[in-house]
């Protein structure tokens, strides 16, 4: 995997996961590769995120580990130091896409304007994520801009439910959806791992 095209075909959704206790990290990923999901996405919103990196890095080697909500240059370098594969960022400035990009992973930036979207394509950038996806419009702002900008492909994230995956996945310029229901934070709580081992094959039969 060296692009953020590829990073769209490796699964149709990818799980937006946040762990409280990094402890809890690497029986997730487990629980969602039992399911048929072989990619997890674990944000940096809490203090435990790059420990928990580290552990599904080291302990999970058959799921690809990347690192969501990557909002600072700072952030970008410790994910990759803690053995992210892959980066994604919920929306871009230019020092954060030029630290992103220096890191040498895969990753997607985040954009959710028409306008965000071109300048990333100015840049080469054509795999986005689209954030957030259903405040911004969902799929009826996705196929409207399909015209003047059928290149770019997106992974739609934010609102996003088992229900409306299928639609967006329908449309052409979709690779993948983003989402945490596969991960709620009830079943985390109450370590219920086969829970999460059934949202991730309802989830990987939307493939
Ligand atoms: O943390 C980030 O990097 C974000 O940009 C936000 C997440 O992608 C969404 O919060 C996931 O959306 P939900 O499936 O609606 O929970």
């Amino acid at each position: 995997m060296s692009n953020g095209q590829e990073l769209l075909e490796l699964s149709p959704v990818v799980p937006v996961v946040v762990v409280d206790d990094a402890a809890d990290a690497a029986p997730v990923a487990r629980a969602l590769l039992a399911g048929g999901i072989r990619v997890i996405e674990l944000t940096l919103r809490t203090p435990a995120a790059l420990e928990a990196i580290e552990q599904v890095a080291s302990a999970v080697p058959g799921i690809v580990i990347g690192a969501g909500t990557v909002t600072t240059p700072e952030q970008a370098k410790q994910a990759t130091d803690a053995g992210a594969k892959f980066l994604v960022t919920p929306g871009c400035t230019d020092r954060l896409l030029e630290a992103v990009s220096g890191t040498g992973l895969p990753f997607l930036p985040g954009a959710g304007t028409v306008s965000e979207a071109m300048r990333l394509a100015e840049q080469g950038l054509t795999a986005m994520k689209f954030f957030p996806a259903e405040p911004s419009g969902g799929v009826a702002f996705l196929k409207a801009i399909a015209g003047p900008l059928p290149r770019l492909r997106f992974c739609p994230t934010g609102g996003i439910t088992v229900g409306s995956a299928p639609s967006y996945l329908a449309l052409p310029t979709v690779g993948c959806v983003g989402g945490s229901w596969l991960t709620p934070k009830d079943a985390l709580a109450a370590k219920d791992f086969d829970r999460i081992t059934a949202l991730a094959k309802e989830a990987a039969a939307l493939g």
